[in-house]
């Protein structure tokens, strides 16, 4: 399945095949990237990660002719000498390693923020000091609030854009206060983003930042009770499956009056390609990767996964599929929101010539298939079991 014939950059040169030290590879982003550079492309992958699990299928069967372009490391970066080596050995770096699900901020802020700003230094610095390149994910929580939000709500201005689209350039990052231990996260990406821009000024660290803007698809995070802790919180995506295979009301916090967009995992991975094998048309850029066309509030993405859960399992919706809750109750102090998120698609369009291609309904019909035949038979007879009293 690997691309055979010579494949050819946007300018029409060739790609020469290289090595790709991935860091994070086993989580869900790793895991379409690894399936999607060893399907389609012919270079190697040293894979890092503590688990493994999301990319067994890339490595068990070792009859497989990508088998030899794919090698797992189990890493934990906090604490491992094998790092720098890793990265010599390798062309081209992508740190996706990080804390990144929003229960964790506010609740294990020290862990948040020695995630993702703390843990990736070493990785920043061994990129520099040995002239590698280096694209980094970092998020679209950079941004924050928008500026509209702090408009009365009556006001015409917030139907003006350049009151609420994200741009890389022009926009400003805007966090709530200190005590609002959510923005640990945004902060400390803030932070690495700025770190990695200045070892590029001052010492020509070839770099591109990815800002990803609410990726969903198969593999993300875990169903709680049945691949990950019972009492674990992971993004909304999951949430809202395990809910819909439990046949439980979906949790709106604080209503659901919140907008995001989603895009596609596959979509995105599409992206990622393009700034790996384009390096003079990707380096020293931040950006945006998301699909502007997908916005909704999550309480319409509650309704339309109940819609689509409904078509894909055959079963009726519940009568009241939805329940509100407080964020305090659902997420614990020091919660807060981000209220709107368009990105600004200029740069990568111009850059990369990449646009999204999913609507909101079609991926997420793929994905509550794929959740559906993954996880009911699980769900059922975890139902099923009597609990120990
Ligand atoms: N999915 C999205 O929509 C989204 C949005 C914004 C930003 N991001 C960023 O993209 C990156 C990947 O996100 P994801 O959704 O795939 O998350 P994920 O949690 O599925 O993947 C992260 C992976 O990093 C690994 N990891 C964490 N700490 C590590 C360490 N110390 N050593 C080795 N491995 C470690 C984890 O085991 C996990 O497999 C993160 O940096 C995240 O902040 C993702
Ligand atoms: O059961 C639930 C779970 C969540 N919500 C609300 O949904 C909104 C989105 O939540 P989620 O996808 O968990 O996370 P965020 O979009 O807020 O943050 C992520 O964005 C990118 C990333 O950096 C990495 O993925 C991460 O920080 C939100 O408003 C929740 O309150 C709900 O109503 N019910």
């Amino acid at each position: 399945m690997a691309a055979t014939g010579v494949r050819l950059d946007l300018d029409g040169r060739p790609i020469k095949p290289m090595t790709i030290c991935m860091i994070g590879a086993g989580g869900f982003i790793g895991s379409h990237l690894c399936e999607k550079v060893l399907f389609e492309t012919p270079h190697k992958i040293l894979a890092l990660d503590v688990y493994n699990d999301k990319i067994k299928h890339l490595l068990e069967p070792e009859t497989q002719t990508w088998a030899d372009r794919i090698q797992f490391h189990r890493i934990n970066i906090k604490h491992d000498s094998r790092l720098e080596g890793l990265i010599k050995m390798a062309d081209l770096t992508i740190n996706l390693a990080a804390i990144c699900t929003p229960a964790d901020y506010n609740t294990r802020p020290l862990d948040t923020i020695y995630s993702n700003f703390i843990d990736a230094l070493p990785v920043v610095k061994y990129c520099s000091e040995n002239n590698k390149r280096l694209i980094h994910f970092s998020t679209c929580e950079v941004y924050g609030k928008t500026i509209g939000s702090f408009l009365p709500k009556d006001s015409p201005l917030r139907q003006d854009p350049s009151y609420y689209v994200l741009n890389e350039n022009t926009s400003p990052c805007i966090f709530g206060s200190i005590e609002k231990q959510r923005w640990s996260y945004a902060c400390a990406k803030q932070l690495i983003e700025r770190l990695i821009y200045a070892e590029g000024a001052e010492n020509g660290l070839e770099f591109t930042i990815v800002r990803p803007f609410n990726w969903i698809g198969p593999r993300m995070d875990f169903i709680p009770g049945i691949d990950g802790p019972s009492e674990g919180v992971p993004r909304v995506l999951a949430c809202f499956s395990n809910n819909l295979l439990r046949r439980q009301p979906l949790k709106l916090v604080d209503g659901g009056q919140s907008q995001r967009t989603f895009v596609y995992i596959k979509d995105a991975i599409e992206a990622v390609l393009l700034m790996i094998e384009n390096s003079a048309r990707a380096n020293g850029h931040i950006f945006n990767v998301g699909n502007p066309h997908n916005e909704v509030t999550v309480q319409q993405l509650a309704e339309m996964m109940t819609e689509v859960y409904s078509k894909v399992s055959g079963e009726p919706p519940l009568e009241s599929p939805t329940i509100d809750v407080s964020s305090k109750e659902f997420y614990g102090e020091g919660y807060d929101d981000s209220d709107k998120r368009i990105p600004d698609m200029t740069i990568i369009n111009r850059q990369l010539g990449w646009n999204p291609k999913t609507s909101l309904w079609d991926l997420l019909e793929s994905t509550l298939t794929y959740q559906h035949r993954t996880y009911a038979e699980a769900v059922k007879q975890a139902i099923s079991k009597p609990v120990a009293n």
